[in-house]
């Protein structure tokens, strides 16, 4: 949908002005937001904002509705009600191309990326859609009965070259170098190397790199330590706490909770679709509710959140697992 379809959509409900006015200062805005699936109800009248450079997570056990609101967030999936707003504007109905140009980067659960193509050029895939000087109409694709009209440009631009976009290659070049670098005793040495090739720790690192090189607004991971060991989630905490460091925006779903409380400034807590308690990492640890979801479904194993939080597990609904390593760094 094209940003004044979704303007004039948002503009009908009269929503534009609420959002605006209830969000002043926050990077991010979602309010009342809902998502049903054949009656389960995954995100259900969920609201909360995300400051700039603010590092927010979002907690609960198994499908407590993390990864939905964040697919809601960046676009793949569509709301069944509420509003999100980045920077007071409505993003709830663009699709998720648009959503990552207006500054909303993520990663996914499972890790994606694309097999046959090498580190660099996957973290290069990321910047395709701030291409200008090669991608001169890419904003006429958004009209269907023009969208041969840019590939036609592109293809055109590719073959012969323009000094313009022989000089936003060496650009690109540069900023996928710099995101590599950034995982440089990882990354680095692999930097040609296709993606299959890697181990599934370094294909996370590529895929947060992708997202990175995009220089977003708001970074949205989810489970970025997943299938992670010991060590390789103290390299992703080290990462975050710099990013961080930078004034980096992040909303993070993620299990390992010692990892969360360190990380995050604010802590979102999920059940059920719902958030059952919000605020900082101490409070939120010591919160009855938030430990009544977490060990609820576990009772007579004793303990608490804090015992689950030093003990560095990872929780997963309905008992307390330390993630096992799915494929851990090459040696
Ligand atoms: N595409 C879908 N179709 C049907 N049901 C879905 C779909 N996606 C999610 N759900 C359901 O919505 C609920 C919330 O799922 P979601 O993946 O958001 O939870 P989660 O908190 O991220 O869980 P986890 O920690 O296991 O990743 C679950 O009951 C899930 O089965």
């Amino acid at each position: 949908m094209s940003e004044n379809t979704a303007a004039a959509d948002a503009s009908a409900t009269g929503e534009v002005d609420a959002a605006a006015t209830a969000t002043a200062d926050a990077l991010l805005s979602v309010d009342g937001l809902e998502r049903h699936f054949d009656g389960v109800r995954a995100v259900d009248g969920v609201s909360f904002t995300v400051a700039p450079h603010e590092v927010v997570s979002i907690i609960g056990p198994n499908g407590s509705g993390k990864t939905t609101t964040l697919n809601l967030v960046s676009g793949a999936l569509r709301a069944g009600a509420g509003t999100i707003s980045l920077e007071g504007r409505r993003i709830d109905h663009a699709d998720p191309a648009r959503i990552a140009e207006e500054g909303v980067a993520r990663t996914f659960q499972n890790g994606r990326v694309f097999a046959t193509l090498s580190v660099r050029d996957n973290v290069e895939v990321g910047l395709h859609s701030t291409l200008v000087a090669s991608r001169p109409f890419r904003r006429l694709s958004r009209l269907f009965l023009l969208k041969w009209v840019p590939l036609l440009g592109e293809l055109f631009i590719a073959i012969i070259g323009t000094p313009a976009s022989r000089r936003e290659q060496k650009q690109i070049d540069a900023a996928v170098e710099s995101e590599v670098q950034r995982f440089e005793a990882r990354l680095g040495p692999r930097r040609d190397d296709p993606a299959y090739s890697l181990s599934y720790a370094n294909r996370r690192r590529t895929e947060i790199a992708r997202a990175l090189a995009l220089q977003p607004k708001l970074l949205l991971l989810d489970e970025p330590t997943a299938g992670m060991n010991q060590s390789e989630t103290a390299e992703v905490l080290e990462q975050l706490l710099q990013l961080k460091a930078d004034g980096q925006a992040i909303l993070l779903v993620e299990h390992k909770l010692d990892l969360v409380m360190t990380v995050s400034d604010r802590v979102i807590v999920m059940d059920g679709g719902r958030i059952i308690a919000e605020g900082p990492p101490q409070t939120v640890r010591h919160d009855p509710a938030v430990i009544e979801a977490y060990l609820g479904r576990r009772r007579g194993l004793g303990g608490g959140v804090d015992d689950v939080v030093s003990s560095g597990d990872a929780v997963s609904g309905d008992a307390v697992s330390g993630d096992t390593t799915t494929g851990g760094d090459e040696a």
